[in-house]
């Protein structure tokens, strides 16, 4: 059972980054992937106007939902639809979350994440001050679902930092955890490989880390470095920059006799609360 992990460089144009999108997953899907993870932002990067794109989709006048469904049918492939802007199902004119979708092959949603932990950093370099938080509200769940290829953990990004969500999802059953990214070029250089290597080892997860790679508008650069890493830590496909479709096969027998030989799940002595804090109440 072999799954995909998507390199693109998106730009602020939405129907050229969805043709950009189609090619690589009939790529992953004629290849034999059953299951496809796209990057952060796969179908706008650059653009300020998240609020606008997310009440446009959950109005159903959106360009990219449609075409999710529709590609997702044609190749009879799942997808991990990296993230895109959309308010809260039960406000659709709430502020967006930065949401991961898991489409199954006949088109349906089976599952949603609203990225957690929100980029709020000043990386040091001259272009480097990034406030996500303008533009977007966290989630507020862990969320793990079935798929063809194992038990899925969903995250984004930033996440990869905040170790007790990925335990969390270890615990809730994930053999896989999907890590659609767009991590900036500086920080990426400094951490990217160790984290998706560490997430995965302390999980005995496959991590399925797809980023953004390249140069984007305004002059923004991505890392890149999409990878497949095994519950051994072991990269089984890797991609500097520019468009990509990986694919890496799951040894179910592997991954069992890692965790009967190592039970870290079992040993493990510290526990981090089990449920995401509230979200902060505002003080002045
Ligand atoms: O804003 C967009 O257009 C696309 N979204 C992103 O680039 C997001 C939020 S700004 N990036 C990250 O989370 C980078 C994390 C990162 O680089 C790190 O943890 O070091």
């Amino acid at each position: 059972m072999s799954f995909a992990v998507i390199q693109m460089v998106s730009q602020d144009d939405i129907a050229a980054n969805l043709l950009q999108a189609r090619r690589l997953l009939e790529q992953a899907a004629a290849a034999g992937a059953r299951l496809a993870v796209l990057p952060e932002n796969f179908s706008a990067l650059g653009r300020r106007d998240a609020a606008d794109l997310g009440r446009l989709e959950a109005s159903g006048e959106g360009p990219v939902l449609p075409w999710l469904k529709r590609t997702a049918r044609d190749l009879r492939l799942w997808i991990v639809a990296g993230t895109l802007p959309l308010p809260p199902d039960d406000q659709p004119r709430g502020k967006p979350r930065a949401c991961s979708l898991l489409i199954d092959e006949q088109g349906e949603t089976v599952a949603r994440y609203d990225k957690l932990h929100l980029f709020d950093v000043d990386v040091s370099d001259s272009r480097g001050r990034y406030r996500e938080s303008d533009d977007y509200a966290h989630g507020e769940q862990l969320v793990v679902a079935d798929t063809p290829v194992g038990r899925l953990g969903l995250t984004v990004c930033y996440d990869l930092r905040f170790p007790e969500l990925y335990g969390a999802l270890r615990e809730a059953g994930a053999e896989l955890i999907s890590a659609p990214s767009a991590f900036t070029r500086v920080t990426g250089a400094a951490h990217w490989d160790v984290l998706i290597r560490a997430r995965a080892i302390e999980t005995q997860c496959y991590l399925l880390a797809a980023a953004q790679g390249g140069v984007h508008p305004g002059g923004r650069e991505t890392y890149g470095h999409t990878a497949i890493i095994d519950p051994w830590g072991r990269k089984l496909v890797e991609r500097a920059d520019g468009e990509a479709a990986l694919l890496a096969e799951r040894d179910g027998v592997e991954q069992a006799s890692i965790r009967e030989r190592m039970p870290v799940v079992r040993h493990k002595r510290f526990f981090a609360a089990a449920e995401p804090r509230q979200p902060d109440v505002e003080t002045l």
